[in-house]
């Protein structure tokens, strides 16, 4: 069987190869992990909460409908920290293709945190599809605004925790010339850097880059995770190095910086806002190409 569904988890078995395969918790949607040919693509903590009892830190959380914290919107920011999402229990809807394996989750208000769908009481519709190739793993979001009457105001962006070997022979490529919002100093500039390399907690927010713009992350290099955008116009690249990771508990081990970065493809420096009935699908695509420097 290429799908196989427990009471709490979904795992996607690769037809053509049973070490490639992806699980998936009902918890968040999450994907946990992602094997491609018996090596693990995706960083997952050791202290991780798989239990459903916090969002699960690794693999791919879904954030929604918020990014971080808002300010400004008289909803919105009455939510915690990433949104809904992730702390929520989806659907597992079924599968839709059989090769490449292909399901759907989904969720709505009357299935997500009801504590949290108090503080943020609107109509809406998620569908996420992820579909398992023999070299890619694809998770196409669509947002739909089920409302008759008022319009639904939303960030998007999958929290993708990748696994490396070692942060400090690591870089990521092709973001070069992006205006970015660095949460460390709190400031916007453009990036001038050929690559993205890490010394320290880097935190970014970059902006609008192109969606031709293949991310690559690099390992003294070689390229080893190639990250392709469709209506993901924003890229954070987030590590926390030494003191962020000893202040969450659910980081473990307290090294585990040095094997993960995350690249996280997102609608999120500004609000997407779809008006009753419409609208919005969008996808992260992970797998491996040659090495592709766009920009210098
Ligand atoms: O601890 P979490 O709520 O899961 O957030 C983890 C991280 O998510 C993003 O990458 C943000 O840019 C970071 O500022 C944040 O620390």
């Amino acid at each position: 069987m290429s799908v196989e569904e427990t009471a709490t988890e979904v795992t996607l078995t690769h037809p053509d190869n049973n070490k490639t395969f992806v699980k998936i918790l009902k918890y968040g949607a999450t994907v946990y992990s992602w094997s491609l040919e018996g090596q693990e693509q995706l960083w997952l903590s050791s202290a991780a909460k798989l239990d459903g009892s916090k969002p699960v830190r690794g693999g791919i959380p879904l954030v929604f409908p918020v990014f971080g914290k808002n300010e400004d919107d008289e909803f919105l920011s009455k939510l915690p920290q990433h949104g809904l999402a992730r702390n929520s229990t989806w659907e597992f809807l079924g599968q839709v293709s059989a090769n490449p394996p292909t399901v759907q989750f989904g969720l709505g208000p009357e299935l997500a945190n009801p504590e949290l769908t108090k503080l943020w009481p609107m109509d809406y519709s998620l569908i996420l599809t992820i579909e398992l190739g023999s070299e890619h793993l694809k998770t196409h979001i669509e947002v739909s605004n089920t409302s008759s009457s008022q319009p639904l105001k939303f960030n998007w962006l999958f929290h993708t925790y990748l696994k490396i070997a070692d942060i400090e022979d690591t870089l990521v490529s092709n973001l070069t010339g992006a205006k970015l919002y660095d949460q460390m100093l709190q400031e916007s500039y453009v990036d001038r850097q050929p690559v993205v390399s890490f010394h320290e907690e880097l935190d970014r927010i970059y902006q609008r880059v192109q969606e031709d713009r293949l991310i690559q992350v690099i390992d003294k290099g070689h390229p080893i995770h190639t990250v392709k955008r469709h209506n993901l116009p924003d890229v954070v690249a987030w590590n926390p190095w030494v003191e962020k990771s000893k202040g969450m508990a659910d980081f473990e081990p307290k090294n585990g910086f040095k094997e993960m970065v995350c690249v996280e493809p997102g609608h999120v420096h500004s609000l997407l806002e779809l008006q009753p009935g419409q609208s919005w699908t969008a996808y992260q695509l992970l797998y491996k190409d040659e090495l592709n420097y766009q920009v210098l």
